[in-house]
């Protein structure tokens, strides 16, 4: 059985058509608005493998597949929450109101990408997790910050299905169930681990199942349906943020793309594969459902994928237009005091950049 069809939490199926009464808070204004959401994360990450394809970026992972998952997560989180990402969360990164020249100086190897300051309230979200469920610790630790502070404010984590299979990920579920914190788990089951299909990633049937032992709720949802995910997020938001406890989501979603694009899935997985998952992903089957609610047409759409080509074009121009970092600042963020041989390097990269600068490439 295809397993993106299998039953599971769900309001809108892959045609478009409503499988359950949609929640109260689900009008079509704001069924809009996630709409074009995904749109237009989807089209800045049409723009992202382009740039990087064009050396004007490094290694990008591209979320081809997982926007509704992205969009739930920032659209249901409070200002005040704190969000730990892993390295695929631009959409949620940017519905949080982090801006997208973030992510592209992060993939463009300057760690200014990771300073949320500048946007205010969120800067207490944490950066992209790039080691593997390493983030889920880091969560349980926010998370026990939050209960002690008693503000009831929740901090959500993010990973990868093969995430789930590390100490990391486990230890941090143990945690969360033993010490009662307010942690929602969200992993987006993307059904590959690079090369490593979820089938032989772990014998559970599901990873929700993985909540049981950690004595919390765990639910499997469809993560190509941005309404079951926004719904069920929210209400395990409100969950944990009364005292009640973790919850761990399972969005059973696929990664469309190549694992990032250093990557190259054909060599791996079929294209059949591939042509069924498509039939599944989040963006058309919402499209389909506005379309024949009358809340959207053809005609919108081509007016909407114009704007956000716009836009995305004004993010790269201001990306394109940021003065680089400058390569020493390397040691910037090491030690506190760098070691004698750290402070030669640092005068020898300097130094070059200084004569390159002058004119001697040498
Ligand atoms: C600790 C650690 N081990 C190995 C890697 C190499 N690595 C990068 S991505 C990846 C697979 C992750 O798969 P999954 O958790 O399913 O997330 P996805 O990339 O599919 O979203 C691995 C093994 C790493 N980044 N960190």
């Amino acid at each position: 059985m295809n397993v993106l069809a299998m039953p599971m939490h769900r309001f809108i199926d892959h045609h478009g058509k409503l499988v359950n009464p949609l929640p109260e808070w689900a009008d079509l204004m704001t069924l809009k608005g996630f709409y074009c959401d995904m749109v237009l994360t989807r089209s800045y990450d049409n723009k992202a493998v382009a740039l990087q394809r064009t050396g004007k970026l490094g290694t990008y992972p591209s979320h081809l597949g997982s926007e509704a998952i992205g969009i739930a997560i920032g659209r249901a989180l409070k200002k005040t929450d704190v969000f730990i990402p892993y390295y695929r969360d631009l959409p949620a990164m940017w519905a949080r109101g982090i801006g997208m020249e973030k992510n592209l100086q992060y993939w463009g190897g300057d760690e200014r990408g990771s300073d949320f300051s500048p946007d205010g309230e969120h800067c207490r979200d944490l950066p992209f997790c790039v080691p593997i469920a390493t983030q889920c610790t880091h969560a349980v630790g926010v998370a026990a910050a939050l209960k002690i502070q008693g503000n009831h404010h929740v901090a959500l984590v993010t990973c990868g299905d093969g995430a789930t299979s590390k100490g990391d990920f486990l230890e941090s579920l143990n945690c969360a169930g033993a010490w009662n914190i307010p942690l929602v788990f969200v992993i987006n089951n993307n059904q590959w681990a690079i090369s490593v299909p979820r089938s032989i990633q772990c014998g559970a049937e599901l990873l929700s199942d993985k909540a049981k032992g950690a004595g919390i709720e765990g639910i499997t949802v469809d993560g190509n349906d941005v309404v079951a995910m926004f719904d069920v997020i929210a209400k395990s938001l409100e969950h944990a943020r009364k005292g009640k406890g973790a919850t761990l989501i399972e969005a059973v979603s696929y990664r469309l793309s190549d694992h990032t694009t250093a990557d190259d899935a054909s060599r791996y997985r079929s294209e059949d594969e591939l042509q069924q998952a498509w039939e599944f992903e989040p963006i058309k089957r919402l499209k389909s459902f506005l379309i024949e609610q009358g809340a959207w047409s053809e005609q919108d759409d081509i007016n909407w994928q114009v704007h956000c080509k716009e836009v995305i074009e004004k993010v790269v121009d201001n990306y394109l237009g940021i003065t680089p970092q400058a390569p020493e600042s390397a040691f910037d963020f090491l030690y506190e005091q760098l070691s004698e041989d750290l402070l030669n390097q640092r005068d020898l990269i300097i130094n070059k950049a200084m004569r390159m600068q002058g004119g001697d490439h040498g």
